[in-house]
């Protein structure tokens, strides 16, 4: 069975390169675009006539707007690029001699360790004008020849930097990134300017992993085990200090990064601001730096809503592009809601960047903790409750118990229908989630066998950021079941979860339910709301709790929460001008409306797909439900659909976010077809039947040479490929009563919140069903994305979504880019979901409570 799944996996493998060098080959650049970041590797500007694009090459440094670079993004090659990296890491773990394996997960510390040196010492900049030679590098960097040498030869090996000859060194495709495009003479001169310029992001992001991200992680197991002796690194009056107050695992005031850097109590924010240390003033502020690396961090996610709250929105990075996009269209107006510092810097920013908006009252920014009750609906301007309370990455900073405060104190808030909009990564499962929500094509694991069912290696990057959360805050990333039990945990019911195709960063829409009861009682003790208050205290639990532990409370959630403006993960930090924001929606800033993206690739097709025998063939059947469930790939017929045609004809990285355009029937003559017949490899099988390696596959296929006319659809090995959705499927969420039943599989994932489980159970998805996975969201800015052109790292990955407004519906992919579409499927506003009276079942009186209470 081994060997048919090694060759299952090849296979999958073959036909991923295949389908990559397909697009490829039928793309040809209409006419140049920018190029060259670098004088020694430019690439030459696309002229007509060109040959086929060849993949972006490793050895050269990275050259985002090349048409090379930028075709990356293309749904097909996304999603290509995702089974080939799933594949290539299934296959690498089946082979590699276990210990061997177990010495790369072990020892694997010294990437980010040596990644660090790289990029503190500037060796991308140095690096810039070509290659060196380490023995004049080492000096110019200023570290010691044989250490740079063995430190660079070991990011060599790895394929981050390239040893072009006995110790002369290259930066590449992958470490060109870490260069921020200042002179290095001047980076040595002022360090702490690194960060400032546009490029900086890269460098900051690999600084701040690599540094107190990376040293927080190594003290997991410390934070886990405290008081062990056979882990703890810790003074028994330390033990005492960290130890104390809440759980360990659930104060983010001692996380794993309190060990690493012997801060217990100090929440990582309050630490970068200088807390904790000897100087708190901010010029002495010893993690001034770390402050500033921190604040690079950007996202393109492009998240869009109806009317709006921004509730922790930083400095309204997010609410820009919303209103940027559907203010005056739509006539929304937004607040965005952070803490006292943070709104200033906002405030500040936005006066610079796009003063009418606040001038005109469609924007405004208001101090609030979200651990305390919502400021009165008037306040808000609108005489009803907001129609849309928008968390974005802020669920992830916060455990548990902490985030269903924040999502109590929005539904105390709450009309019957606001609706909660929570934009987060949503994690996999590394089997088949049968157990999650049924449908949910896109955010939970569902890649057919032998892949992992959430691509593996080719999601990692969500699992990093989830390890991020918990070490740093003892926060998380949560599964879509996580995130529906905490939902319902705080009363709200999840209806909806769109995403971008491929993209695990998911846009959670839930609207107001019951609180559970012991919620309420949980609430009640520490919040002092009205709202909660309403039962009588002495029935509920929390009754019993001290007003010492309401206090420590309230000091761990000041201590946790930010204060200075600094963001945490995901957060934009850089306001885009509404000019900016309005090219990258292509609308036209006169009109409010889309224009036509300049054109720059020819339509790339659909591809014809060889037939190939399933080398799963030789598999048992999986017998699990979950696959029956999944939609069907859609039939020619279905991928026509005018989204998909339109698709077809925009800019690779807009049409990343659409299924890819059907093709007529290839010709026999057409690069397409030729290319499908030099790639023909000979299909695996069980026998190990020897096979012939492709031809060179550098060299352009000869037009003379006949193709063979490509085999019959029907023979595609169908079970090895993701299955592309229906366009919007409509499930009702199984009943998780249902899902814990006894016929029903064991989740893999235990309820966080068992006693509220069955409040989940109110939960529907409706879940447009997507085409293709691609590898998860990830820490990005808008350089990262060109940089990494959309679909490398997994940048795409983090924005997107699908959210309806209105008759005009909006998709888009990661970056934001998308297009207007008629669709009448919801004439309401409110992503995507009606105006129309809610289902909630609100007593008169909006007595949310009694409504609880009788479900109860
Ligand atoms: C990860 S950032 C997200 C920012 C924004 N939603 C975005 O998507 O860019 C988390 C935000 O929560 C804010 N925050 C932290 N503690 C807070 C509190 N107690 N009340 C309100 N905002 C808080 C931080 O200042 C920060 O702006």
């Amino acid at each position: 069975m081994t060997f048919a799944t090694l060759r299952a996996l090849e296979a999958i493998l073959h036909d991923a390169l295949d389908d990559i060098q397909a697009v490829y080959a039928d793309a040809r650049p209409t006419h140049a675009t920018t190029t060259s970041p670098g004088p020694a590797y430019a690439s030459p500007p696309p002229s007509p006539g060109a040959p086929p694009l060849d993949f972006p090459c490793l050895d050269a440094p990275c050259d985002p707007s090349s048409p090379s670079e930028q075709l990356t993004t293309h749904p097909t090659v996304a999603a290509a690029i995702n089974r080939v990296l799933a594949s290539t890491a299934h296959i690498a773990a089946i082979v590699q001699p276990p210990f061997l394996a177990l010495c790369d997960a072990a020892m694997g510390y010294h990437l980010p360790s040596c990644l660090r040196l790289f990029e503190a010492a500037h060796v991308a900049e140095a690096l810039r004008a070509g290659p060196l030679h380490v023995s004049v590098l080492a000096p110019r960097v200023g570290v010691p020849e044989r250490t740079l040498a063995h430190v660079l030869r070991l990011l060599a090996t790895h394929h981050y930097v390239r040893e072009m000859s006995p110790d002369v060194f290259a930066v590449n495709r992958i470490s060109s990134l870490v260069d921020t495009g200042q002179p290095f003479e001047e980076l040595v001169a002022d360090p702490t300017r690194k960060y400032a310029g546009d490029g900086g992001a890269v460098p900051a992001f690999v600084g701040l992993c690599a540094d107190e991200l990376y040293k927080s992680s190594a003290y997991l197991t410390e934070a886990v085990f405290p008081a062990c002796p056979t882990t703890s690194i810790l003074s028994s009056s330390d033990q005492g200090n960290i130890g104390q107050g809440t759980s360990s695992s659930s104060d983010p005031t001692r996380a794993p990064f309190n060990h690493a850097f012997g801060c217990a109590g100090v929440g990582y924010f309050a630490w970068l601001e200088g807390e904790g240390c000897a100087g708190k003033e901010v010029a002495k502020n010893p993690n001034r730096f770390r402050l500033e690396r921190f604040g690079r961090f950007d996202w393109t996610s492009l998240p869009r809503g109806s009317t709006v709250v921004d509730v922790g929105g930083g400095i309204g990075s997010t609410t820009m592009v919303l209103a940027t996009a559907c203010a005056d269209e739509l006539g929304l107006r937004f607040v965005v809601q952070d803490r006292p510092p943070v709104v200033a810097m906002g405030e500040e920013a936005w006066k610079a960047k796009c003063p009418e908006m606040i001038e005109e009252g469609k924007v405004r920014f208001q101090v609030h903790d979200f651990f305390e009750a919502q400021p009165q609906p008037q306040a808000i301007p609108s005489s009803d409750a907001p129609a849309v309370f928008l968390l974005r990455v802020v669920l992830h900073d916060w455990p548990d118990a902490f985030a269903q405060r924040i999502l109590l104190r929005l539904r105390e808030a709450a009309g019957p229908t606001t609706k909660l909009l929570i934009a987060e990564w949503v994690l996999p499962l590394a089997c088949v989630d049968d157990t999650a929500v049924e449908g949910a094509q896109g955010v939970v694991g569902e890649a057919e066998g032998p892949l992992l069912a959430n691509l593996g290696r080719a999601s990692a990057n969500v699992y990093w950021m989830d390890l991020t959360m918990q070490v740093t805050f003892n926060g998380q990333e949560r599964t879509l079941k996580e995130i529906i039990s905490l939902a319902a945990s705080a009363g709200w019911k999840v209806v909806r979860v769109t995403h971008a195709p491929g993209s695990l960063f998911g846009y959670v829409v839930a609207e107001p339910v019951a609180v559970p009861l012991p919620a309420q009682r949980r609430a009640r003790a520490g919040s002092g709301s009205a709202f909660f208050d309403s039962v009588p205290s002495a029935t509920g639990s929390g009754a019993a709790r001290s007003g010492a532990d309401r206090e420590m409370e309230r000091g761990v959630m000041e201590r946790a929460s930010s204060r200075c403006g600094t963001p945490t993960f995901g957060s934009r930090v850089v306001l885009p001008s509404a000019a900016e924001t309005k090219a990258r929606f292509g609308v036209d800033a006169r009109r409010g409306r889309n224009v036509p993206l300049p054109q720059m690739l020819k339509p790339a097709p659909t591809l014809v797909r060889k037939k190939k025998p399933s080398p799963l063939s030789v598999l048992p059947p999986s017998p699990n439900v979950h696959r029956s469930v999944a939609s069907p790939r859609p039939s020619q017929q279905q991928q026509s659909s005018p989204v998909a045609r339109r698709m077809s004809q925009a800019p690779p990285f807009l049409r990343s976010a659409a299924a890819p355009a059907p093709a007529p029937p290839p010709s026999p003559l057409s690069p397409l077809s030729r290319s499908t017949s030099t790639l023909r490899h000979v299909p695996s099988s069980p026998g190990l039947k020897a096979r012939q390696h492709p031809p060179n596959l550098s060299s352009p296929p000869s037009p003379t040479l006949p193709s063979p006319t490509p085999p019959p659809q029907t023979q595609r090995r169908r079970t090895l490929r993701h299955m592309p959705s229906s366009p919007v499927l409509k499930q009702p969420m199984q009943h998780m009563a249902t899902l814990n039943d006894q016929s029903s599989p064991p989740s893999p994932v235990p309820s966080r919140i068992p006693a509220l489980v069955r409040r989940a159970s109110h939960a529907q998805l409706i879940l447009p069903q997507t085409e293709l996975r691609k590898r998860s969201g990830s820490i990005i800015h808008p350089a990262m994305v060109r940089a990494a052109a959309g679909s490398g790292l997994g940048l795409r990955g983090s924005g997107g979504g699908s959210l309806d407004f209105g008759r005009a519906r909006r998709r888009q992919g990661g970056d934001g880019d998308g297009e207007w579409s008629a669709d009448d499927d919801n004439a309401s506003l409110g992503l995507g979901l009606s105006r129309r009276a809610s289902p909630v079942p609100m007593p008169p009186g909006g007595s949310v409570l009694a409504a609880a209470a009788r479900i109860e």
